[in-house]
Parts: structure tokens; C-alpha cells; sequence
């Protein structure tokens, strides 16, 4: 029998990420290459020309899985019905801002359209966060849509997670695809921690080898490793004189993969969720952890040791955290 179409939102769609999200939506890339969907694009007025040149685009691609295309900048009608939202819309940062500079217009736009999603989504509606400040906003969205549950609402660190795999598969000249179990704890800032203690390499006998042991360099994987998955992102805006799409919207369809499909027995991926305290992670801020999808649902993988080095970079960007929420609440005021 044919599968109903899965509807989709993307919010911000005319913008450099939905230009590049839309087409994989429609592709398969986010549920699959037997799944039928219906996108819901929504943008703001001044972009609704662009908007409208998106649809067409999709219209021209002639999807076989696109089942309709919803396009709008009334926030009602792009929220009715939707099972999955990608909220992306909001305002990037530019060259030599921090991510929190973009706190007040970005958490502004997530107090409103928390209300929207809350009342016209559908029941059980899966929320991922893309837009900056990411852990903040969807912590403001989940404030504010107090009726749907803390665990449909994510934000994005697996863009984090995949350059942190990147550069692993790069110094050890090993396919990406090889190499696993690295953790992106904490926020998407430059404040985040990218951890390889637990992480592991397939070698071509099939062995399953520590990225620790095979990197065999401390120095680099205390160091440089770690500023580099840190400071990405300001580096591909110096590059391109704009913040990374392909690779965002990349990512965004494995978050929205994994968490609907499931993560493939023995790995698991990082996303920003709400804490419940774990790691003793202040409890009620969106942390970003490692986890594991199953049923739909995500958990926190439990039990993984934590050295003093790590339980430092965990505490630290906790309290980045801590004080975003205070700055975000501030400029709702
Ligand atoms: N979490 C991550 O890993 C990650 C990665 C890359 C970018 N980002 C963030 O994603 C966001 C989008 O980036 P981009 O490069 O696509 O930016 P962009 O400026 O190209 O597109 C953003 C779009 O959002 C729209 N928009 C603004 N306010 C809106 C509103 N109230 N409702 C709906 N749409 C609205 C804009 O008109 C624009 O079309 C930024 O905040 C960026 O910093 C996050
Ligand atoms: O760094 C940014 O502002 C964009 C995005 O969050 C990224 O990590 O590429």
C-alpha cells in the first residue's frame, strides 16, 4: 500500500540552507527513498518572490516523492499539519560576530512561532532547531509550546559531529564512513567539545580500532582538533563570505534521519536535547549529548567515562548555556 505523505516544514526556506535542505527533503535524503512528503516553505513577506522561485524550482525538478508544496509567509498556515520542523529562519552571523550577537532578533522569532507550531502542528510534531543562537532557541521554543513534549524539540550540533568525523578521517587518511562514536557535547559555539575518547576506527581486517590509539598525538587531539571543529563554522563564513549551507542541511537530514529511522546498532550521533541532568549537565538547558534513536525516540547514551580534562570543557560550555538563557530571557523582556 502507499505510504501517506509525510509533511515537512522549513522555515527560512528562500534562504542559502532551504535552498539546499528542499531538494533533499524532496529527494528521500531526510525519510527515505519510499516515502512520500509535502513541504511546508515558509519565509517572511520581503522574501516571498524568492519563495515562490523555490516552488517553481521544485515543480521543475519533477520529484516522483514530492507529493505538494506549501508556500507561504503566513505562519498559520505553513504550521497546520506539519509531522516534522526544520526551523531555520533567522538571521546568520557574519564575519567576526559571535553566534550569541544574533541572540535578540533570532530568540524573538522562536517565542513566536513556539505558539504556532504549538496550536497547528500535528500531535507529535518532531521539531528540529537549525537557526543561531540553536541550543537557545529551541530551548525558547520549548518554553513557549509548553504542550508539546521536551522530547520532539532538538537543535542541530550534527553539523559539529560530522566535521569532527571529517577531521579525524583526514589525519588518519581513513573513509569518513569508517570512523564513529565521536561526541559533541554542550552548545554550537565555539564553546562546544568535540570528544574522541570513545570514538573508533573500522580497519579494512574489520577491527575496530581507538581514534586515540591511532592518532597517537595527545598534543593535536587536545589542541588543534578541538579548536578546528570549534571555530568551523567562522571559518567556511571567511571562506565564502557565508555561513555553511550544503554541509547544515546535510546534517539536518541525518538528525531527522536517524531520530525517525533509527542510529545503526553500536553507534550513536550527537544532538542538542533537553537535559534531565545526565553527566551532571545542569538539568533544563538544550545540551548537545550523545545518543542513541530508537522507536522514534532518542535517549541519552549513559555510562561513558569522563575525564577531568573533558568534565572541565563539559562544565564550561554549560555555563555558556546557562548565561544564553539569562541573555535570551533578557531580550524578550
Ligand atoms: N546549527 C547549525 O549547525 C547551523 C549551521 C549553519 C547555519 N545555521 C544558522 O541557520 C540560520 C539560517 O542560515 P542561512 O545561511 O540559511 O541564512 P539566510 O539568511 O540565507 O536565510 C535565512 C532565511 O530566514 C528567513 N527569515 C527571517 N526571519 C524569518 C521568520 N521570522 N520566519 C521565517 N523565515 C524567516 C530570511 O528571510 C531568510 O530567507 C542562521 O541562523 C544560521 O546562523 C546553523
Ligand atoms: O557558525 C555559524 O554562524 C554558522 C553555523 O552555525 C556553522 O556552524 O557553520
Amino acid at each position: 500500500m502507499a505510504q501517506e505523505p509525510v509533511r515537512v516544514l522549513v522555515t527560512g526556506a528562500a534562504g542559502q540552507i532551504g535552498y539546499a535542505l528542499v531538494p533533499m527533503i524532496a529527494r528521500g535524503v531526510l525519510l527515505g527513498p519510499n516515502q512520500p512528503v509535502i513541504l511546508h516553505m515558509l519565509d517572511i513577506p520581503p522574501a516571498a518572490e524568492s519563495l515562490n522561485g523555490v516552488k517553481m524550482e521544485l515543480v521543475d525538478a519533477a520529484f516522483p516523492l514530492l507529493k505538494g508544496v506549501v508556500a507561504t509567509t503566513d505562519v498559520v498556515e505553513a504550521c497546520t499539519g506539519v509531522n516534522i520542523a526544520i526551523m531555520v529562519g533567522g538571521f546568520p552571523r557574519k564575519e567576526g560576530m559571535e553566534r550569541k550577537d544574533v541572540m535578540s532578533k533570532n530568540v524573538s522569532i522562536y517565542k513566536a512561532q513556539a505558539s504556532a507550531l504549538e496550536k497547528h502542528a500535528a500531535a507529535n510534531c518532531k521539531v528540529l532547531v537549525v537557526a543561531n543562537p540553536a541550543n537557545t532557541n529551541a530551548l525558547i521554543l520549548k518554553e513557549f509550546a509548553p504542550s508539546i513534549p521536551e522530547k520532539n524539540i532538538s537543535c542541530l550540533t550534527r553539523l559539529d559531529h560530522n566535521r569532527a568525523l571529517g577531521q579525524i578521517s583526514e589525519r588518519l587518511n581513513v573513509q569518513v564512513s569508517e570512523v564513529k562514536n565521536v561526541i559533541i557535547w554542550g552548545n554550537h559555539s565555539s564553546t562546544q567539545y568535540p570528544d574522541v575518547n570513545h570514538a573508533t576506527v573500522k580497519l579494512p581486517s574489520g577491527e575496530e580500532k581507538s581514534v586515540r590509539e591511532l592518532v597517537a598525538d595527545d598534543e593535536w587531539l587536545n589542541g588543534e582538533f578541538i579548536t578546528t571543529v570549534q571555530q568551523r563554522g567562522a571559518a567556511i563564513i571567511k571562506a565564502r563570505k557565508l555561513s555553511s549551507a550544503l554541509s547544515a542541511a546535510s546534517a539536518a537530514c541525518d538528525h531527522i534521519r536517524d531520530w525517525v529511522l533509527g542510529t545503526p546498532e553500536g553507534t550513536w550521533v550527537s544532538m542538542g536535547v533537553y537535559s534531565d541532568g545526565s553527566y551532571n549537565v545542569p538539568a533544563g538547558l538544550i545540551y548537545s549529548f550523545p545518543v542513541t534513536c530508537r522507536n522514534g525516540e532518542w535517549s541519552i547514551v549513559q555510562g561513558l567515562s569522563v575525564d577531568e580534562f573533558s568534565r572541565k570543557k563539559l562544565d564550561l560550555t554549560a555555563e555558556e548555556l546557562t548565561e544564553e538563557k539569562a541573555l535570551a530571557y533578557s531580550c524578550l523582556s
